[in-house]
């Protein structure tokens, strides 16, 4: 109960499309702090919108906690992805600081000073003049202000600079420390992360090469000689190898969904039979 479990997880844009996810089955445990290792268009985002319960699972079983974040969440779950930056609202001449208190900002005042003063947010800012890295501060500090039971980012700090990025990550080191708060993080930025993580998962064309705890992955641990960190040079090294699998973009071979649908339990909570659904409406 104490975990985010995933079980034969599978999931489609659309039945002839390639898989996104292709039975993905995943435990991680409260408290822990997960990397989401992958090439482009690996699945990443996938998942973590399914674990945000922002998209339903077509196959399998998705678990927070106990709960299936589609249909009920008893838990804070907080989804910080990329599109936020994209939304017209955000760009237009809104004031910061009513913008952080229509959050609930008063609810946490000390929390909201600290990440004002952690992302050095300057309340004056108007949003209609403000740097894509100062907006993204913004969201950080607004999707970060309710403490959160799992926190998970989609590349979101690709814009902060070096410093707001290092006092982010020591942040939400603290956050699974000190609350037992569980955090899962995709990112192709490896600066500063050498120690970070508690947890890595492998994902590669829709399905999870590996995953577990640091300890699992010794490579990570010795010590490069490029001057890049063993994290890196090994992340680097398994995306380089999924690629050699894959071959050509043309060339990947995916399931579709029609090629996989009959491993799908019909009839069960595990198969929601999404698109017979559909098309019957
Ligand atoms: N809106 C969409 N419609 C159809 N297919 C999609 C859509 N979004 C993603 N996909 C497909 O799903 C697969 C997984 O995409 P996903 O966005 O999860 O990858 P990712 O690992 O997050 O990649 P990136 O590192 O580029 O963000 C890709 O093959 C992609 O082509």
């Amino acid at each position: 109960m104490d975990n985010i479990e995933v079980s034969n997880l599978s999931y489609t844009f659309s039945p002839e499309f390639p898989l996104s996810l292709d039975h993905v089955s995943l435990n991680l445990p409260r408290g822990s702090r997960t990397l989401l290792v992958g090439a482009n268009g690996a699945g990443k985002s996938t998942l973590l919108r399914l674990l945000a319960g922002k998209s339903l699972a077509k196959a399998g079983k998705v678990s927070v906690f106990g709960n299936d974040p589609f249909r009920e969440s008893k838990s804070t779950v907080v989804y910080l992805g990329t599109e936020w930056v994209n939304n017209p609202v955000v760009h237009r001449d809104m004031n910061v600081a009513r913008l952080i208190a229509s959050v609930g900002g008063d609810l946490f005042p000390e929390r909201r000073d600290m990440l004002i003063s952690i992302l050095d947010v300057d309340l004056r800012w108007r949003m209609h003049a403000v740097s894509d890295g100062e907006r993204r501060r913004v969201q950080l500090c607004m999707g970060l202000l309710r403490p959160f039971d799992v926190l998970l980012l989609d590349e979101v700090t690709v814009d902060l600079d070096v410093l707001a990025r290092s006092d982010l990550l020591s942040f939400l080191s603290s956050e699974t420390e000190s609350r037992n708060a569980t955090i899962v993080y995709a990112t192709h930025i490896f600066d500063g992360l050498a120690k970070w993580p508690t947890h890595l998962v492998h994902v590669s064309q829709g399905k999870i090469v590996n995953s577990g705890p640091v300890a699992k992955f010794p490579e990570i641990q010795s010590v490069s000689n490029t001057g890049n960190s063993s994290l890196l040079e090994t992340c680097l090294a398994w995306i380089k190898e999924d690629k050699r699998i894959r071959g050509s973009r043309e060339d990947e071979k995916r399931n579709t969904w029609q090629d996989v649908q009959d491993t799908f339990k019909t009839g069960t909570d595990v198969f929601t039979d999404y698109f017979k659904i559909s098309r019957a409406r």
